[in-house]
Formats: C-alpha cells, sequence, structure tokens
C-alpha cells in the first residue's frame, strides 16, 4: 500500500533516500547502494552481481546518452581478399576491448548491461588528468558519455548509399529523438559530405547534435584515424548542445553542408573552404558558439525523407557541346547544379549553350549556379556571369555542390509548393549552407554603447579583450533580464553579439529562468532566437523541469511543442512524484506532469500507480481527474528505440505571440 503521508516535496526526497529493502536483495551492499544512486535503475539491480568499490558511481543526471548508428564504411572495415570491406557484427565487440573507448568497470558496477536491456550499449572511461578531463569520457561538468551502437544491415561502403539510406538514417534518428541526448553517424568518407548535406536539411528545427565521422583507416589497423574520430565525436554530441548536422574528422567539427571529401590519402580528408570549422579539438575542445546555426523556432524536430531523385550535377568544361546539354536536361530532369567557372561564369559566346539552359529554365527545370572552385561564391562581376542569370539560373552563392544537389532534391520534393516558391526556398539560406550578404549586417562591438561603457571604465580598447569581457558578462546579463521580462534588454544583448542560448555559472540559461518566471512572450522571444530547450544547468534540470516546478502551464505547452521533453531517468521517476500528488490530492501537480509528458500510469516507488494511491485514501475527485486526464492524453511508454509519445496540443495558445526568426548567424 502506498506511503501516503507523502504530500510535499521534502518528505518524498527523505522517503526516496531511504529505499524500501524488500525491492531488492538484502544482503548485497552494492546493490544497495547502487538503487540509491540509480533510483531508476533499481528495479533491474538484482539480477546485477557486481562487488567493486563503489566510490566511482556517477549518479545518473551527470551521463550524457548518444545514439551511434552504424551505416557502415571504412571504420569498421577488414581486409578480404586483398580489399577492404565492411564486416558485420564485428564492431562493438572491438571497442569494448579498447580502454579509451569503453569502461567495462562502470559498466558491471552500474549494471549498465542490464538496464539498457544489450550489451551494445557502452561507456567511455572516467578521465585521469585535466586534458583527459576535457578530452576524454567526462566533460567538464564530469558527464559520463553512455552510448548505443545501432548497427545496420548491411553495412556500406558508402559509394553503395542512395537516397533510402538517407531516409534511413533520418527516421531513426527521429524514432529516438527524445532517447538521447546526441547522434553520431558512422559513415564512408567518400559520399559522407552528400549524407551530412541531405540530412542537414531534412531534420526540420533539429535542436540536437548530429555529427557524422568516420575513418581513412579501420579501427582495427594499429595506426588509425577511426578510435580518435569516434572519441571526438562522441565527447561533442554528449557534451554541447548544437543543434545542427555536423562532421567531425581529424580534430575539427564542421557544419555538414559546408564540407567536401578533399584528400584520398590524408587523415585530414575533409575541408569546409568558406566557414570556418563549428569546433576544434586541440588540448581543449573549443566551439565557435558565433557560428552555431540555430533552427530560431517554435516548431517540434521532424525529419522529411521525400527527396526527389531527378536531380544531376553537370559540370562545365572547355568545349562541352550543346548536345550534351541538352541531353542532360531532358525530361525526367527536374533540377541541376551547373558547375561553371570562377565566381559563377560561363561562356557568353556561346549562344547554342545558353539557349539550351534557357529552354530548360523555362520549362520549368531548376538550374543552380556553383563554382568549380574550391572556396568562394558565385557573383554578377562578369558579363560571362549575367548571362546564366539572363538564361534563369539561380545564384548557389557559396555553396558546395554537394549541398546544392541535396537542397535541391528536399526543395523539389515539396509537392505543396509551386515552382516560384520552390524557386525562392533555393536561394534562401536554409540551415547555414550559404553565406549571407553581410554586408552593413553585422552589428561592430564598438558600436555598443553598453560595451563601450565598461570598456572605459575597465580601460580596455583592444576588440579581443572586448569580446572575452562581453562573453564574460553577457549570460548572467542575459539571465538577469529573463528573469524580469525585460525583451528590450534581452534584443540589445543580441544586438551586441551575444549568444542569448549561454548559461551563466551553473549552467542556467535565459530559457531556464524565463521557464521559472512563467514569462510566456520572453520564452517565446528566446525559442526564436535560437534558445535551445535541451539546455542542462549544473542539476541537470531543463527549462521544462523549471517549468513544471514552478507550475507555469501554459510555457509547458510552449516547450513540449517545441521538442522539449523529460529525460529517460525523470519520466522513470515520475511515477513516484504523481503518486505523491495524488495522495495529497494536488489536480494542479497532475495536470502539469501530464502536459510535460509524464506517463500517468507509471507505477511508484513501491509498485501502485496515482490512481491506485488516490484511491487508496478516498480521494474521489482525484480519480475522476486522473480518468478524464488519462482519456484526453493517452501516453505511450518509452522504451529502447521507441517513439516517444506525443503531447496532445489541441488546447488554446492564445496569448502566445509568434516572432519573427531572424537568422543571426552567417
Ligand atoms: N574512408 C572511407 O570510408 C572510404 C570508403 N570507401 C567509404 O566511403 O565507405
Amino acid at each position: 500500500m502506498a506511503d501516503t503521508s507523502f504530500n510535499n516535496m521534502t518528505s518524498l526526497a527523505r522517503a526516496l533516500s531511504q529505499p524500501k529493502l524488500d525491492l531488492i536483495e538484502p544482503n548485497d551492499v552494492f546493490t544497495t547502494r547502487a538503487a540509491q544512486v540509480y533510483p531508476c535503475r533499481r528495479r533491474k539491480l538484482s539480477s546485477c552481481n557486481s562487488v567493486e568499490s563503489l566510490e566511482t558511481l556517477t549518479p545518473p543526471a551527470a551521463e550524457a546518452r548518444v545514439l551511434v548508428i552504424n551505416t557502415g564504411g571504412t571504420i569498421g572495415m577488414t581486409l578480404h581478399d586483398n580489399v577492404l570491406a565492411p564486416k558485420a557484427n564485428a564492431f562493438v565487440q572491438s571497442l569494448r576491448k579498447l580502454p579509451i573507448l569503453h569502461d567495462e568497470t562502470y559498466a558491471q558496477q552500474t549494471c549498465l548491461y542490464n538496464y539498457y536491456g544489450s550489451e551494445n550499449t557502452l561507456v567511455l572511461p572516467k578521465p585521469t588528468s585535466h586534458c583527459d578531463h576535457l578530452s576524454h569520457g567526462m566533460s567538464k561538468n564530469n558527464k559520463r558519455i553512455v552510448y548505443t551502437i545501432l548497427e545496420y544491415s548491411p553495412l556500406l561502403d558508402s559509394s553503395n548509399m542512395t537516397t533510402d539510406d538517407w531516409g534511413r538514417i533520418g527516421k531513426d534518428i527521429e524514432k529516438n529523438y527524445e532517447n538521447y541526448d546526441g547522434f553520431v553517424i558512422l559513415h564512408g568518407t567518400d559520399t559522407m559530405a552528400y549524407t551530412a548535406s541531405a540530412l542537414s536539411f531534412m531534420c526540420e528545427h533539429l535542436g540536437k547534435p548530429i555529427i557524422l565521422t568516420g575513418a581513412q583507416v579501420p579501427i582495427y589497423e594499429m595506426r588509425n584515424d577511426g578510435r580518435g574520430n569516434l572519441l571526438g565525436a562522441l565527447l561533442i554530441a554528449g557534451q554541447f548542445v548544437i543543434p545542427e548536422v555536423c562532421l567531425y574528422f581529424y580534430n575539427k567539427l564542421y557544419r555538414g553542408n559546408r564540407v567536401t571529401k578533399v584528400d584520398a590519402g590524408s587523415f585530414n580528408a575533409f575541408s569546409s573552404p568558406n566557414l570556418a570549422p563549428l569546433a576544434t579539438a586541440e588540448v581543449d575542445v573549443t566551439i565557435n558558439w558565433d557560428t552555431v546555426w540555430r533552427a530560431n523556432t517554435t516548431a517540434k524536430f521532424q525529419v522529411s525523407t521525400e527527396l526527389n531523385r531527378n536531380v544531376g550535377l553537370l559540370r562545365l568544361f572547355p568545349g562541352i557541346t550543346a548536345a550534351t546539354v541538352r541531353a542532360f536536361l531532358q525530361p525526367p530532369m527536374e533540377g541541376v547544379v551547373l558547375e561553371t567557372y570562377g565566381s559563377g561564369n560561363a561562356p557568353d559566346n556561346r549562344p547554342d549553350l545558353l539557349e539550351e539552359l534557357k529552354k530548360a529554365t523555362d520549362s520549368g527545370v531548376i538550374i543552380i549556379n556553383c563554382t568549380q572552385c574550391l572556396r568562394g561564391t558565385v557573383s554578377t562581376s562578369y558579363a560571362t556571369g549575367k548571362v546564366l542569370i539572363d538564361a534563369g539560373l539561380i545564384a548557389g552563392g557559396d555553396m558546395t555542390p554537394e549541398a546544392a544537389l541535396s537542397k535541391l532534391s528536399y526543395v523539389l520534393a515539396k509537392k505543396e509548393l509551386d515552382l516560384e516558391a520552390k524557386k525562392k526556398l533555393m536561394s534562401q539560406n536554409l540551415r547555414g549552407e550559404m553565406s549571407a550578404d553581410l554586408a552593413g549586417a553585422k552589428l561592430c562591438l564598438s558600436d555598443s554603447r553598453f560595451i563601450q561603457v565598461i570598456a572605459k571604465s575597465l580601460s580596455i580598447s583592444c576588440k579581443e579583450e572586448l569580446e572575452a569581457i562581453r562573453d564574460a558578462l553577457t549570460p548572467p546579463l542575459a539571465c538577469a533580464a529573463a528573469k524580469i521580462g525585460d525583451i528590450e534588454a534581452l534584443e540589445a544583448l543580441k544586438d551586441m553579439g551575444s549568444n542569448l542560448c549561454l548559461g551563466d555559472y551553473d549552467g542556467r540559461t535565459p530559457l531556464h529562468i524565463a521557464a521559472c518566471e512563467g514569462h510566456l512572450k520572453l520564452v517565446q522571444y528566446l525559442l526564436s532566437h535560437g534558445a535551445t530547450v535541451y539546455a542542462k544547468d549544473r542539476y541537470g534540470d531543463t527549462p521544462l523541469c523549471n517549468a513544471v516546478r514552478f507550475r507555469h502551464k501554459e510555457v509547458v505547452k510552449l516547450l513540449r511543442k517545441t521538442g522539449a521533453h523529460f529525460s529517460r531517468d525523470k519520466l522513470e521517476e515520475a511515477g513516484t512524484e504523481l503518486c505523491s500528488l495524488a495522495a495529497s490530492g494536488d489536480l494542479e501537480g497532475l495536470e502539469i506532469w501530464s502536459l510535460a509528458g509524464a506517463d500517468l500510469n507509471r507505477p511508484g516507488y513501491d509498485g501502485q500507480t496515482a490512481i491506485e494511491v488516490a484511491q487508496a485514501v478516498g480521494k474521489k475527485e482525484t480519480v475522476a481527474f486522473l480518468v478524464q486526464l488519462m482519456s484526453k492524453n493517452p501516453k505511450k511508454v518509452f522504451g529502447e528505440f521507441n517513439t516517444c509519445d506525443e503531447y496532445d496540443d489541441d488546447d488554446d495558445e492564445s496569448g502566445v505571440i509568434e516572432f519573427t526568426a531572424t537568422p543571426s548567424r552567417a
């Protein structure tokens, strides 16, 4: 029977710190202790027999979870008949034997395999030195990185990849989105730039990192780049909320739709010619937050797997015949990336060629002008460039051909759009794949009166020092503005070039604060300007946890609509909280937990559900309320590789104001 004296958070917390011993083996000291540290793993601990020291146990709030999707590529290949080919069902076993990629002791101590129900879940080791801290299994805030490997069958050399494979990856991410903090895609290097570009468009309203990586030499070889690449990708995916599809290779994190493979024989195989890396993993991991692209949306993450295959790449060369161009542009071709010379030029003394191009664009084929040069952008500085505009081509800016092609494939598949709308999308920057024209747009730091005043008072004049001060001061200032609901102050900070997603000394972001205070408009503003619902403070709390705690219903609804969700552990622990609320007849509390995605059928620590507790203590009104809530919003249970529940969002949302999202980054 439920202990119905749990009518406030304090007594509940105290009760939880004294776990019911009948649930676990009484003589197994380890299990008792592990159950205290891991209440959510309690039910499965009885079959775990580890007797190792317990001092190293890390609370689960300090674990980050990453899903690794292994599609193939050299990283997991072995030699057969003197050629490299993927080897199935060998990768996880090999990683398990590599101490830099797996800590078996920790896995045993924390019953990792039992908990996840499979041996495909591994955990990065604990750091042993300062450098390790920043570059191995724990981040600065001491998070262990637990990763689960989903291996595809068959494993592919990336030369064999098709758009269907992109769709499969996208769907698997979508299905598992709420169960993980980040995603790593193991992929062959040959077509990795195409897959990264395609995923960047297919993943709409992305809020978590998706990092592609692979290797030039298999991890099984003595000298290889696979181990370092995988480790770096895992660390970044688990530690940082970089809401982009990225590519990690040779100590650099790139925006996925900016890269191209430039070297078949070097570990340094990729280049991002028109955009500096998002991060570098040297002695320290340095994130270039100013460059990180954000969805700036309140819409929920989704993957669009509809792709148009009638697209192609055509490279101009001196002497190309009109017949070749005509043949290439025949139906069913719907979109073409024309790789032109220099800054987007083509012969202006070849009316036969230009006529073929014009005929195709007139008949509805979208042709994008991209340069053959590795670096630089198309422009209209030459007569030989202007003729292509006259022929109806769309300027592709500094997009890579890989990005332009996959963007075409994505945009052309949008059945609800007419030709003009598709052309418009093609010329716009959708995911940071092309540089905006920044002339006059970027505010100079010294334009900011605020920074000038501070600089003066500190006698500082050099730009780097000013930037350092700005970066140090603005997170707490933004939090202070969020506390009092001051959107204007936030706007001013943003105009100074401040990143409104950064946290204060406790990792609390302006969105955390606004969620605590219930400032709905400010929450809306922050979400429209790059704030992430997945930010965790030092206690592991997200803005959603804060909004629930302070019972701001409308904020909870908006955060849920944007994709916020409780962690798997929190959902498992919700049962006990719901029982406590039911015992005290706290209808408001029950409703807000339900809105936040808690499963009302989840049992509490003693196996009873909220409704059973309410019945036991004779709270009829609470029982009726729970029945009504459950019928309105039935929930599914979380499981490994299961889709999470959807929030039923048919409630009135009046009061929510849409702010226009202006992508703030290049
Ligand atoms: N390094 C590699 O991964 C090359 C391999 N052929 C692939 O793309 O799958």
